[in-house]
């Protein structure tokens, strides 16, 4: 198959011109460029409004491999993590341009398994596929996607709106991701000690008292003792921590949601939640205080770590991948989302605030025991690909 009919096969009969056209998209794949309309494109957005673009790229063997990853998880996670940009922003996705350089290794079945997954998050987000790139690549299969959504002109939601005295939140579960692949990497067969090694903590971090290893008591002892789940269980705990990883669902609604209720600043998690605080925290001037008894630790992330003597708040912190949305909000404000979201079914998870400087990230630890209080400084690291 030659190129166009290779991209044909994709992309063909995927989505009707009419489901474009609400999008605002007046020319779609076939010709130089695309062409959109975004105020004609029925995005909900009322009066004035402005354009947001993400571009973000995965590498076969960097973000996904055989073992960790079906051809269609690819194409749903390269626009998932778009999408999520977007919900960062507080605006809603819309039209997507799709970049691919692949291998010999991958005919076209396997591509057009890759673009399954990816029209599926496209339909599930709303997102018309409009154009895209195809070359081939000697080795790895490299993805990239470029996707325009729209906000309320002036209204976009920065990293820089945070102010002191805020509550700090999460709009979902983390660390499941890191978990899954670690259990996928694991399964894979040995994998998973060298799958975990951007997981582990770097000499140094124990003495500047950053936040524990998986080697120190405390935490995992401390969910040690409580119960342990059946063989049922597992099943669905270990099915959690892989669709997590496979298939995030980024968090539009509730972007939207926190837009309108005035939040002051998002940051979608990409890199981990310790790296995303920082990087709020840098943008705002201010410390920001999260408190380790809020931190949501899930169920099956929890069974998890027990399983692989592990501590599921390494992955929680420093994992990635999570794409929930960080982000502060006045505190006076957070009782009124609290409600909304509980009504619309979407998880809210209030973690800690936000404080004058010295910049920075900062856990508080409450001993078991005394019930004393210590704030541990959060090493500013993540997932870092040149790190
Ligand atoms: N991987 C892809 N996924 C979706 N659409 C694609 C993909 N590759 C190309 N397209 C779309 O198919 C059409 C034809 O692509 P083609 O690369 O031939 O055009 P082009 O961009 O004019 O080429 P050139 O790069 O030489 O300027 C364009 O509308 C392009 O956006
Ligand atoms: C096989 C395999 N090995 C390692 C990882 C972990 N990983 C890769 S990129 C990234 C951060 C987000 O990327 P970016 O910053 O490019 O958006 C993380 C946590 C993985 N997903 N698959
Ligand atoms: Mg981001």
């Amino acid at each position: 198959m030659d190129e166009f009919a290779s991209i044909t096969h994709w992309t063909g009969r995927r989505q009707s011109a009419e489901w474009q056209r609400a999008r605002g998209v007046l020319l779609g794949i076939g010709d130089d460029a695309a062409a959109v309309d975004i105020t004609g494109a029925s995005d909900g957005i009322l009066g004035a409004k402005h354009m947001v673009l993400a571009v973000d790229t995965m590498v076969e063997n960097v973000h996904f491999s055989s073992e960790t990853m079906r051809d269609e998880d690819v194409g749903y996670k390269a626009l998932a993590a778009n999408v999520s940009d977007i919900a960062a922003m507080g605006g809603v996705p819309l039209h997507a341009l799709v970049s691919v350089a692949v291998p010999k290794s991958y005919g076209p079945e396997r591509m057009r398994r890759l673009y399954d997954g990816l029209y599926e998050c496209a339909e599930r987000y709303g997102v018309a596929v409009i154009g895209g790139d195809t070359t081939s690549s000697p080795d790895r299969l490299v993805i990239s996607v470029t996707l325009t959504g729209t906000v309320e002109a002036g209204r976009e939601v920065r990293r820089s709106g945070a102010k002191p005295g805020e509550g700090v939140f999460l709009t979902g579960a983390v660390g499941l991701s890191a978990a899954g692949l670690h259990l996928l990497l694991a399964e894979a067969g040995g994998g998973g000690a060298a799958g975990s090694a951007k997981q582990r903590l770097q000499a140094g971090d124990v003495e500047a008292g950053h936040v524990m290893p998986h080697a120190e008591a405390g935490y995992l002892e401390l969910i040690q003792g409580q119960e342990q789940d059946g063989e049922r269980e597992t099943g669905q705990s270990r099915a959690a921590l892989v669709a997590a990883h496979q298939r995030p669902s980024p968090s539009v609604r509730a972007g939207r949601l926190l837009l309108e209720h005035g939040c002051s600043s998002l940051n979608d998690v990409s890199d981990g939640v310790a790296s995303e605080a920082w990087e709020i925290a840098e943008a705002s001037g201010l410390r920001l205080v999260l408190r380790e008894s809020s931190l949501p630790l899930n169920d099956a992330l929890k069974e998890y770590g027990v399983d692989a003597s592990l501590n599921p708040q390494e992955w929680m912190l420093y994992g990635g991948e999570d794409y929930v949305l960080l982000g502060t909000i006045a505190k006076d404000k957070l009782e009124e989302v609290r409600d909304v979201f509980r009504e619309e079914g979407l998880p809210f998870f209030e973690i800690g605030e936000t404080l004058e400087g010295p910049v920075g990230v900062e856990l508080v630890r409450e001993s078991a025991q005394s019930g004393d209080e210590r704030n541990i400084p959060v090493a500013k690291r993540g997932y870092n690909h040149f790190g």
